[in-house]
């Protein structure tokens, strides 16, 4: 896989480099930098090159991706994730999107990519499910099963990492509400960046914080971009606002995960913990080549209540009237929101998590 470098003269992402395997083997000072990277950025790199046999099982599902979207339309059209005919495409967590039916920043304020979930429990045969496929995922599947066990494994040493950081009690940490033994509502979620022409601009994934806790992203090419704080010192979440924060680039880098902590994990920690704004769009001056990525989108367990966990050093719960929610109820609520076929008030907070935010502008 060839990782294209970052336009000339965008302004750079300066994120926090993660060593998977010194993490897992309880360094300090990895876990006071991972800490750090989940307050102030909410986005870092894991770096994998310790981890040998994980190379090719990337390489495998960027041939997967690929191979998925090169199926004609009409095939792909058959496994439409709002086809509702089950309860995995009825949960979002099955099937293919086609372009434009989001919400986004082309003309006529729709998205520009394809996108494709494949839910992990069918991957990991953790419930008695069978889901509708395209025979190119059973070409995959080893490689998605591959794929699957080895983000577990990551999601494992980076939460319990955290929970002991942050001094979650035992048995009540992170790690316990995203247990990979249990099924999750997690997706493996395959995009395709359509090319744009030169004249036509705007985001083709609209700014957005991610619903779920963790996402482990995997592009070779340009065009995430993440919104930082300009001030270096900021961990205030709370105060965060649009006026102080720049768009950067995030660099693609062989051998590297992009994680990134999602709304979930500023719940489960009342915003001690930083979701990120991010978005994919063309570098400005040049137009928008075609882009595959991929992901792993990890959730918490569906009966998870959507509140602060119990750490001394999180700050109490907000005053204002936040009703309580499961982790499965709040999933729900977001989809509803992107598919949404115009605009509707108080759109953008649930999009970005942030109240009084405004996508546009
Ligand atoms: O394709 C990318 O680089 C970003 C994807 C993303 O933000 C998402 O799937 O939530
Ligand atoms: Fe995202």
């Amino acid at each position: 896989m060839e990782f294209t470098p970052l336009p000339d003269g965008v302004p750079v992402a300066q994120l926090q480099t993660i060593d998977m395997c010194c993490l897992r083997d309880g360094a300090e000072a990895e876990v006071v930098r991972l800490v750090a990277a989940c307050r102030k950025d909410g986005f870092f790199y894991l770096d994998i090159r310790g981890m040998a046999d994980l190379a090719p099982v990337v390489e495998n599902m960027f041939r997967l991706d690929r191979k998925l979207f090169d199926l004609p339309d009409d095939e792909k059209m058959k496994y439409d994730i709002d086809s509702n005919v089950d309860a995995l495409s009825r949960m979002k967590l099955n099937g293919y999107k086609p372009v434009g039916r989001n919400f986004g920043g082309i003309q006529g304020m729709r998205d520009g990519f394809e996108s494709y979930a494949i839910p992990n429990k069918g991957v990991a045969g953790l419930e008695n499910i069978d889901f509708r496929r395209p025979a190119v995922v059973n070409e995959f599947m080893p490689t998605l099963q591959q794929f699957s066990n080895a983000v577990a494994e990551a999601a494992r040493v980076i939460f319990t990492s955290l929970s002991r950081a942050l001094r979650l009690p035992p048995g009540r940490g992170f790690e316990d509400v995203h247990r990979a033994s249990e099924p999750k509502p997690d997706i493996i979620r395959l995009l395709k960046y359509h090319a744009q022409p030169l004249d036509e601009r705007g985001a083709l994934h609209t700014p957005h914080t991610d619903l779920g806790s963790l996402t482990f992203l995997f592009a070779s090419q340009a065009g995430l971009q993440v919104l930082q704080s300009s001030a270096s010192s900021e961990l205030d979440n709370s105060k965060k606002d649009r006026q102080n924060n720049d768009w950067r680039w995030v660099e693609p880098r062989a051998g590297h995960i992009v994680v990134n902590l999602g709304d979930g994990m500023a719940v489960l920690s009342n915003g001690y913990l930083h979701s990120c704004l991010h978005l994919v769009a063309p570098p400005s001056g040049r137009a928008m080549p075609e882009r595959y990525s991929f992901a792993y989108l990890m959730r918490a367990e569906d009966a998870t209540v959507m509140t602060g966990m119990d750490s001394p050093l999180f700050p109490p719960a907000a005053a204002v009237d936040r009703e309580l929610y499961t982790s499965g109820e709040w999933i729900q609520r977001k989809f509803g929101m992107l598919r949404g076929n115009f605009k509707k008030p108080n759109q953008d907070a649930v999009l970005t998590g942030r109240p009084g935010f405004r996508v546009e502008a």
